[in-house]
């Protein structure tokens, strides 16, 4: 069901549009986030769902009815604004201000609350446990305590659309991983809707059903969190070139800002790599996919994944398979057609030695060889006799082999070809 809907909102202010036509079905019982960069219309956007700011064109509907022309109490019984600042200028207590989400019935009844009332203020403070601070000034309370509170009041307004603006913005981690689960609970046990401006992208992707991307005014995208914080939404609305990982069991990702190498286009490299060692090296390379090729690898390695996440020509094998010959020498073509090859930080076996052939091979053809690391191969040595080792040193003795202990190291031997 449709709490809230937008249709064509517009807001302007001195002829610059805040909200650019924006039109979204809120659905019950839903958490929302809404999240854009500094100035992308989030809080105007929040405002306007509460009828704070009348729209320049359109409309906002709450169950069809516009929130301008509806009575302002009912309004009150369905929606509840928390506000971005939390400090009021009070001596209330605690008690009292939650006892003020029940005065929107009737403001003129202060102190003369029903015993239905009372009984609904017990339970808003109960949920959010503040019962102990009832008698408690609200004003030398916490940042988190104040943030509690206010959500008891806002229970206690039995409202069932919750909007809030940055309600741990100036809260520590703990606090706001503690008021983000109380809002998740207050959602999935009395299904309120929740819609909250939220700063924070992690917070946001582990606690909302949806996400909406506000930038420039518009709704740029929405939906689940993994389909909205995509590497290619972060980048186009908040200009970060980044690699994001998803744990999709918890609902968590981890965002990585990747500072991109960007190679000249006749510059052909071959990566040799192997159980994961090439995909921070593939990463960097990230949109260059036509100068890059990757060899030989085994089919859903995690070097062979990101060889095909980002499009590359990859050299595969079967799962837990040795290299074979006709790979081998796919491999070697390869490296014929390279300028330079990049060995990674790889472990050696009987498995994969052809590919220590390969680094070997393109040596004598007079290629520049990249080594990722040190020299300090013998831990990655797995052969028996220590044959890799063997080759490894034969390889080191080459002319054009170069060792890259860090990016900046790889970064300046790639700038010597261009
Ligand atoms: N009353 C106003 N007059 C003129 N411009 C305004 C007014 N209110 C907001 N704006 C502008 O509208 C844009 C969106 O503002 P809004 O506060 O909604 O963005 P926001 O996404 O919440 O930003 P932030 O993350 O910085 O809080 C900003 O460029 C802001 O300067």
């Amino acid at each position: 069901m449709d709490v809230i809907t937008t249709k064509g909102l517009t807001v302007e202010k001195n002829n610059f549009k805040i909200l650019d036509n924006l039109n979204f079905n809120f659905k019950k019982g839903k958490f929302y986030s809404i999240i854009g960069p500094n100035g992308s219309g989030k809080t105007t956007l929040i405002k306007s769902l509460g009828g704070l700011i009348k729209p320049k064109k359109g409309e906002v509907l709450v169950y069809n009815e516009n929130i301008h022309l509806m009575d302002a109490k009912k309004r009150a019984g369905i929606i509840a604004i928390l506000p971005q600042n939390i400090h009021i200028d009070t001596n209330f207590t605690v008690k009292e201000i939650v006892e003020m989400g029940r005065y929107y019935k009737n403001p003129y009844i202060f102190q003369k609350l029903t015993k239905e009332d009372r009984d609904i203020v017990k339970w808003a403070m109960e949920q959010v446990k503040v019962e102990d601070l009832a008698n408690r000034q609200y004003n030398p309370l916490s940042g988190g305590e104040k943030q509690r509170v206010l959500l008891a009041r806002a229970l206690s307004q039995k409202a069932e659309i919750f909007l809030l603006d940055e309600p741990t913005a100036s809260l520590d981690i703990n606090y706001q991983l503690e008021i983000l689960k109380l809002l998740e609970e207050i959602n999935k046990n009395f299904c309120i809707t929740i819609i909250a401006v939220l700063h924070d992208l992690q917070l946001a992707a582990k606690f909302s059903d949806e996400i909406l991307l506000m930038n420039n005014g518009r709704i740029y995208k929405h939906g689940i969190p993994r389909e909205v914080i995509t590497k290619d939404t972060i980048k186009e609305v908040f200009k970060i070139t980044s690699n994001i990982y998803w744990d999709s069991f918890t609902n968590d990702f981890t965002i990585k800002a990747v500072d991109l190498l960007s190679i000249d286009n006749k510059l052909k490299i071959h990566v040799i790599a192997g159980g994961g060692s090439g995909v921070h090296i593939l990463e960097l390379f990230g949109g260059n996919s036509n100068n890059l090729s990757l060899g030989v690898v085994n089919r859903e390695d995690l070097d062979w994944k990101k060889g095909k996440e980002l499009g590359i020509k990859v050299v595969e094998i079967p799962p837990y398979s040795g290299i074979d010959l006709s790979s081998h020498q796919e491999n070697l073509r390869l490296i014929d057609e390279a300028n330079l090859v990049i060995l990674c930080n790889t472990p050696f076996g009987h498995g994969n030695i052809r590919n220590l052939e390969g680094v070997q091979y393109a040596v004598n053809q007079g290629k520049k060889i990249i080594i990722i690391g040190d020299k300090n191969f013998q831990h990655r040595d797995f052969t028996e006799n220590k044959v890799a080792l063997e080759i490894f040193n034969d390889i080191i003795k080459g002319q054009r082999v170069f060792f890259a202990r860090n990016v900046n190291e790889l970064r300046k031997y790639l700038e010597e070809e261009l």
